[in-house]
């Protein structure tokens, strides 16, 4: 797993480290360096560097020092000359670098920096970093529009300019990066929002041998997790199973707008391999719902006027959750006193649960939009999984006028209502562009699914699957969230081998359902062969520790 920190906390590592004696001098030196060995990499001759007032430009410096000395062609292009600068620290290495000999450019003409960064092989954007806030002022908003025309390769300096590395909104213009090289730790800006799509591949430069220690004992705001991580929470390997062994899954969803969300959410929950899924619906919905489920067996409820669930089928729904292996109430369900009734009645069932969709707008209702103001209702012994959209978590935490808008407020918002149960019978996965499988005690950011997984009843499948993976049963609740991403990354993975199988634009929750079989094999696959690689690197590290 790999820790993520908020842009507050990288400081106070970088402010940990010079208390251990490695200067911010030494550390911008250790961070010039390191980028400078990126650009190395792929054997430039020639390379602009684009350095801004701060101490991201004075990294740049460093690494136009560094790539001067290997004999590079170097032109660093700044906005004043490096004498003016007012961080000390950029000042000095600016200095150091023009008597070593690099060559600079001050506020060149568009035309200048185009036909410079032309006749470039590499690009290294040094003009704004974790210091930057708002929108790129003149003249970064141009040179950033000018290293986006650019054929040469964008190496970005922290984070790509334009992009701030803590929320990942991108308010102006933003540097489109093929590398960063971020210093310290990832920072939750690079991979969510705009983040996904600006940075390219993310090198990590940790600048100190400290530094791994006072990352995590800085609290990191979540975890970005690897293949072989999920190997706790893997299916058994098993030929002996029955139906019923791989878990059954009743889904209680539906109405008479809304059929397709409780078709979806059971075929997913089947695919995804619960061996026994019942769809439980209103009984006026029960024989469309027959006509499109040949394998899953169709129970109608007593429904409302309008075509949803009646308070009457309560006692019915809750028995029939009580034999299952998991639970999954909420998609196309609607509100209303009714549903809120059996979304209520089936939070004191004594099964896994899954609520999503309207079930969660229910918990709103039932709230007043402060389920964290009533941890009793959700307090239970059974795992409780919450699958919120951004607007559905701004319902149950809080803020449902002004829904969290960043992986960082995400995770906030979910924190509230998780820290409030207080249990580890709780995981809300914070559904967004980038996805955070919050517990009391660890988020977890799955590996995120691609754009083509943003179409409707994609939210469906993920409810079905989450259930249908809970069905398998967990060890030990504080497995929850590892669970929980683990079926995040399933769905993803489904999307990923939809978008091949129908092109990007043209995926539909149904085609997602259908790679959902082949998406779980290949992760399986991917996590034993990450685990085995694991195993192997160990195994060469040894003869050198127990040589010592
Ligand atoms: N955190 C760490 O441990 C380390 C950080 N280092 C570098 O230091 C950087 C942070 O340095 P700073 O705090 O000096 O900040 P930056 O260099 O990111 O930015 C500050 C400068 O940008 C200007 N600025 C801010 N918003 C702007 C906007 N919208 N338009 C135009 N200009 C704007 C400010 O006026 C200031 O001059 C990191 O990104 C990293 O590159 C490294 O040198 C070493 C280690
Ligand atoms: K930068």
């Amino acid at each position: 797993m790999q820790p993520v920190l908020n842009i507050e906390d990288v400081r106070q590592v970088e402010q940990s480290l010079t208390l251990e004696g490695v200067s911010l001098a030494e550390l911008m030196r250790r961070a010039g360096h390191a980028v400078a060995q990126e650009v190395l990499a792929s054997r430039p001759q020639r390379v602009a560097i684009l350095c801004g007032t701060g101490n991201n430009g004075g990294d740049g410096w460093v690494a136009a020092e560094r790539l001067h000395e290997a004999g590079v062609a170097v032109q660093v292009v700044a906005p004043q000359d490096p004498q003016d600068l007012k961080s000390s620290l950029a000042l000095m290495v600016a200095k150091s670098a023009v008597a070593a000999g690099v060559s600079y450019t001050v506020a060149p003409s568009t035309d200048e920096l185009a036909a410079l960064l032309s006749s470039s092989d590499v690009v290294v954007d040094a003009l704004l970093g974790t210091g930057f806030h708002g929108a790129p002022a003149a003249p970064f908003d141009l040179w950033i529009q000018e290293v986006n025309r650019t054929s040469a390769t964008v190496v970005a300096v922290d984070v790509p300019s334009g992009l701030s590395a803590q929320t990942g909104h991108a308010p102006g213009q933003a540097v489109y990066a093929d590398t960063t090289v971020t210093m310290i730790s990832l920072k939750p800006g690079l991979i969510s929002g705009r983040g996904r799509d600006l940075c390219g591949s993310i090198v990590l430069a940790p600048l100190a041998s400290q530094t791994d220690r006072l990352v995590v004992e800085a609290d990191p705001v979540a975890w970005r997790c690897d293949a072989q991580d999920y190997l706790e929470v893997l299916p058994c390997d098993t030929q002996d199973i029955d139906k019923y062994s791989r878990g059954s899954v009743l889904v209680v969803a539906g109405s008479l707008r809304f059929p397709g969300a409780a078709i979806m959410a059971a075929q997913a929950a089947a695919r995804a391999g619960a061996g026994y899924v019942t769809l439980v619906v209103p009984d006026r919905v029960a024989t469309v719902c027959r006509t499109h489920l040949l394998e899953i067996p169709v129970v109608g409820m007593p429904s409302t006027p309008e075509g949803q669930f009646s308070v009457e089928g309560k006692a019915q729904i809750v028995s029939m959750a009580e034999k299952a292996s998991a639970v999954l109430c909420g998609p196309g369900m609607g509100v209303s006193a009714d549903t809120v009734a059996v979304t209520s009645a089936l939070l004191e069932c004594s099964r896994p649960l899954v609520l999503d969709a309207d079930a969660l707008n229910a918990l709103g209702r039932m709230t007043t939009n402060r389920l964290d103001n009533f941890p009793e209702l959700i307090r239970r012994e059974a795992p409780l999984v919450l699958t919120p959209h951004r607007r559905e978590l701004g319902r149950i935490a809080g803020t449902p006028n002004d829904p969290p808008d960043s992986l960082t407020a995400a995770l906030e918002a979910a924190r509230r209502v998780v820290w409030a149960d207080g249990g580890t019978d709780i995981c809300v996965v914070a559904k967004g562009e980038a996805t955070g499988c919050v517990g009391v005690e660890i988020a977890l950011l799955p590996k995120p699914g691609p754009a083509a997984l943003a179409t409707a009843g994609s939210g469906d499948v993920l409810a079905g699957t989450m259930a249908a993976t809970l069905a398998r049963g967990l060890e030990s609740n504080e497995l929850l969230p590892l669970l929980c991403a683990y079926a995040c990354e399933v769905h993803g993975l489904a999307g990923t081998l939809a978008a091949e199988n129908c092109g990007s634009r043209g995926v539909m929750a149904s085609d997602v359902i259908a790679c959902l079989g082949l998406a779980s094999d290949a992760m399986e696959e991917s996590v034993s062969m990450a685990v085995s690689g694991a195993a192997q690197e160990g195994d060469a590290a040894h003869p050198q520790v127990s040589g010592r």
